[in-house]
């Protein structure tokens, strides 16, 4: 569905984004991860067609990013949606889709079931008397007015409380579901993980893992085991009644089961502890930030 290629964008002498290369499937819910500044809008902007790209290529389909027959069926969600205070819910929606020349009654029933489905109240209620939550679904409300397949959603979650949050990430599998192309960013990386099909993580305009959660954690992180045991050994630490050795692999924890026998006690358990993107970003980042591609640029 997205094919992306040596993709970059300077502001003046400022590389925002290096160089991407990363494609994305039909019916896929894809994740660009990285903290502040890493780059994540300048990349969904250049897909949506909004930035133009400093060089490289990004094909949605058959078009190019930024084709105008392209943008009709692509739905966008800036991270900040400034929405017409004193429209309604419903006149706001029915605005954009006459922009987008859906018929009028198509449009009424698109916006109603979409309301229905995000569980919005208050349809008659003005737009600047709105929470922040529900002003967001009214934003993804209008990213699908025109029924895309591919949804661009910058930082769908941002900002909301965690309930609110739940239901935008629940709506976007189901929207997968219902066959559409989903790729966002998002700083919570927990949010990622319970959503996406795969994640590309970006450091400094760069992209610097890319996979599955499970791939990127064997690729970068390792598991770890935690072996509690009924005597203390000379690494153990204090676990309630317990001692607990942390070990990185197999080899290891034999060795702690023998000292254990050897001690005269026994093992009570044995956990293993996978690293969370979280983790796996943290150790990334910080080994980015001894490389940062940009820092030439910038000095
Ligand atoms: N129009 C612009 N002019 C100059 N620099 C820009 C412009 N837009 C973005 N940048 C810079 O490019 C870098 C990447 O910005 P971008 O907004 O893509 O990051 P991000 O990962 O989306 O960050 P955030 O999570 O804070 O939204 C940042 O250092 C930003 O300051």
């Amino acid at each position: 569905m997205i094919r992306v290629n040596g993709l970059r964008k300077t502001y003046g002498e400022f590389p925002a984004v290096v160089g991407s290369d990363f494609a994305v499937d039909r019916g896929e819910i894809f994740g660009i991860v990285g903290p502040n500044g890493a780059g994540k809008t300048t990349t969904l902007k250049m897909l949506a067609g909004l930035v133009e790209p400093s060089a490289g290529t990004a094909t949605v389909g058959t078009y190019d990013a930024g084709d105008p027959e392209m943008r009709r069926s692509l739905g966008f969600l800036p991270e900040e949606s400034p929405l017409y205070e004193d429209m309604t819910p419903r006149s706001y929606l029915r605005f954009f889709a006459d922009l987008y020349d859906v018929p009028r009654d198509v449009a009424r029933e698109r916006t109603e079931e979409t309301l229905d489905r995000l569980e919005l109240e208050h349809r008659e209620r003005r737009l600047g008397d709105m929470s922040k939550g529900m002003k967001r679904k009214v934003a993804i409300a209008r990213s699908l007015v025109n029924d895309p397949d591919l949804l661009i959603y910058d930082e769908p979650a941002s900002g909301l409380d965690p309930l609110t949050t739940n239901y935008v990430l629940e709506f976007t599998r189901e929207l997968a579901e219902r066959g559409k192309t989903v790729v966002f960013s998002a700083h919570n990386l927990y949010h990622v993980e319970s959503v996406c099909d795969r994640v590309v993580i970006m450091n400094r305009g760069q992209i610097v893992a890319r996979g599955t959660v499970p791939e990127i954690r064997d690729e970068h992180g390792s598991t770890t085991y935690r072996v509690f045991t009924t005597v203390s050994l000379p690494d153990s630490d204090p676990a309630g009644e317990e001692y607990v050795t942390v070990v990185d692999d197999m080899d290891a924890v034999e060795a702690v089961r023998e000292a254990t026998g050897d001690a005269g006690g026994r093992v009570v358990d044995i956990r293993t502890e996978e690293p969370s993107l979280e983790d796996l970003f943290l150790d990334i980042a910080g080994r980015e930030l001894e490389s940062d591609p940009r820092a030439e640029a910038t000095q």
